[in-house]
Order: C-alpha cells, then structure tokens, then sequence
C-alpha cells in the first residue's frame, strides 16, 4: 500500500515547512517574544524532524510497497497471472484460496453455513460440498448474499493477516487477486488494480473445460459477476488474456515496468 514513497514524503514535508512558517507568521508576535535559543533552534527543529521521517524511509522502517489488485471474472486467467508473478518472486495472496481455508470444518463460518443451508451442503466426510454450493448460489442471489456475508468477512480478516506478514517480509510489490474485487468495493486495498479481461466465447469455452461444467452451469457462473467489460473500464490496466501466455506475460511485465516507476519517482 502507499507506505511513504518519496514524493509523499516530499509533499509531506513542504506541507509541513509551510505550515510551520505560516504559524510562525501568525505568531509572529509571540515569536517576537521568543528567546533568543527558542528562534534559533524552530527551523531547525523542523528540519530535523523532516530528516528524520527520511531516515525512517531510507533504513526500511517505513516501507514502501506497491500493492496490487488483481482481478477479472471467473476462469478469465487471473491465477495464470497470479503465477506468472509467484515465478518472479512477487507475493501473492489469494482469495479464493483464503475463502476455502475459512469454511473447514474447524473455522466459524463453517458452523454458520451448516445453520444456513442445511446439513444438504455437506459430503459423508464432513466437508463442504462445494458443487453442491455452487449449485445453489450461482442461480439464486439471495443464497449468494448470505454465503458471501458469512465468508467474506473472515476473508477480509485472513487477507489483512497475510499481507501485514508479507509488508513485513519485506515484500516490495504485493498481489491481492480477489475475484470480486469491484463487486465487494474493495478497490481502496490495493493501489492499483488490475483486470484479466477476455471476451466472452473465450471465457465460456475455458471455464466449460477447466471445469468440466455444461454451457449452463457455467453462464450462471459467468453472470453471476460484474460484466467483465465494465471492470475492464474501472481498472487502471488491463491485460488482454485472448491469445497465448507468451503474450500475456508480455503485457504483465510491460505493466509492472511503468507501476514500479512510477511508484518509487
Ligand atoms: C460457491 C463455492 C463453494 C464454489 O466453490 P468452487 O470450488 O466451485 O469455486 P472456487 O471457490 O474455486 O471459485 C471459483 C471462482 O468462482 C467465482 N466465485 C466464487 N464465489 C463467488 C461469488 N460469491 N460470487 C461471484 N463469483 C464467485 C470466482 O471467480 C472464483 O474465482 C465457493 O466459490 C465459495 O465459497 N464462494 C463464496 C466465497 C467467495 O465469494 N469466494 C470468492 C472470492 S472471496
Ligand atoms: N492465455 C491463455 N491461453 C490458453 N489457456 C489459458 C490462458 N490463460 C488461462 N488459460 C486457461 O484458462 C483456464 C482459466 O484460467 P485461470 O484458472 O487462470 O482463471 P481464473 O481467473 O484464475 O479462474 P477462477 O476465477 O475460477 O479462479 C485455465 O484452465 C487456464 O489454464
């Protein structure tokens, strides 16, 4: 997240130095009757503490990191980039991933959707079954508000625990991939965001494979989430993920090139 890049940091203390001598001017008449080691030592002062916000930045106590939001719609490539960024070191943290940790069997929300759906949500081992959840959120947006309230908020919680570890890892660029990111409001996490757009044929026919679902289940899917095009046009880039993945990575590091410098001037 923003941390304290430089610019901030520059901003930060011109705005400081101005204020200073804008109450100093006000005060003028107190100032006037400072003693003689009270002026001498004000600009300085200021000064000093500015250094010392510096110095904060330049030994890694305050951090700069670059956090971005990755997003898309559902089978539109966003852990193919999500990879993409792991293989260069760049953490990633993932909601899909943090949201199936939140209802084993042994987590809170597990018990709350039991008590929502029924024990009819549930395999002989206990777990959840998922396609049988699928089934009954994607047709029907009621029950996809009432599981979403009960697992996102502990998504959010488990998100914010990773990333505080990961900015503490030292981590300069920190990937959030959240598949709802637009339709949840959580664009105010990340600062950039990212979108994984494909057109529709593509989309339809990767999610039917990958998933070995029939055109049916997977256009509930597929509409169940912000139209992709609309994203595309909320997102401060997007990645073209029609063609082949050489040509995606192409347009990745193209796009985390100019973030990163932008970032740091
Ligand atoms: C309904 C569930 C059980 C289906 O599990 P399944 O293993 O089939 O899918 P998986 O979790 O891998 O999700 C695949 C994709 O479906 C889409 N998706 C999942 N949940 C939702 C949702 N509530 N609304 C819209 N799209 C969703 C996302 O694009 C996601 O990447 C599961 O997706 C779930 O618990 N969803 C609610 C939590 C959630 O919103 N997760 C998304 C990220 S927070
Ligand atoms: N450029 C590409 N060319 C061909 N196949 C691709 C490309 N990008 C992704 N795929 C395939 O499309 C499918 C969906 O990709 P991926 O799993 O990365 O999507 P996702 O957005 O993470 O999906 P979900 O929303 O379900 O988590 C996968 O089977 C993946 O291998």
């Amino acid at each position: 997240m923003l941390g304290l890049s430089p610019i901030y940091l520059s901003l930060a203390a011109a705005a400081m130095s101005s204020g200073f001598v804008y109450a100093g001017i006000k005060c003028s008449s107190y100032f006037s009757h400072w003693r003689w080691f009270e002026k001498i030592s004000f600009f300085p002062g200021v000064l000093l503490i500015i250094l010392g916000i510096w110095k904060l930045y330049s030994i890694g106590v305050i951090i700069m990191v670059l956090t971005i939001g990755l997003t898309g719609g559902i089978a539109s490539g966003k852990s193919t980039v999500a990879n993409m960024c792991k293989e260069m070191g760049i953490p990633v943290i993932d909601a899909d991933i943090e949201a199936r940790l939140a209802v084993e069997p042994s987590e809170p929300a597990y018990r709350k959707i039991v008590e929502a759906f029924g024990p009819g949500i549930l395999l002989p081992n206990g777990e959840l079954d998922r396609q049988a959840l699928g089934a009954l959120i994607f047709h029907d947006v009621a029950k996809r508000n009432l599981l979403n309230g009960i697992v996102h908020p502990e998504v959010r919680k488990r998100m914010a625990e990773k990333r505080e570890a990961a900015e503490k890892s030292g981590a300069e660029v920190i990937i959030l991939d959240i598949p709802l990111l637009f339709e949840s409001k959580l664009t105010h996490l990340a600062d950039r965001t990212l979108v994984v757009q494909v057109d529709w044929e593509t989309q339809l026919s990767r999610l039917m494979a990958r998933n070995s679902f029939s055109k049916e289940e997977a256009e509930a899917r597929i509409r169940s989430q912000m139209p992709l095009s609309e994203k595309a046009a909320l997102a401060d880039a997007v990645i073209d993920n029609n063609k082949g993945i050489e040509e995606t990575k192409r347009q990745l590091l193209e796009i985390l090139a100019r973030w990163r410098a932008e970032h740091v001037i």
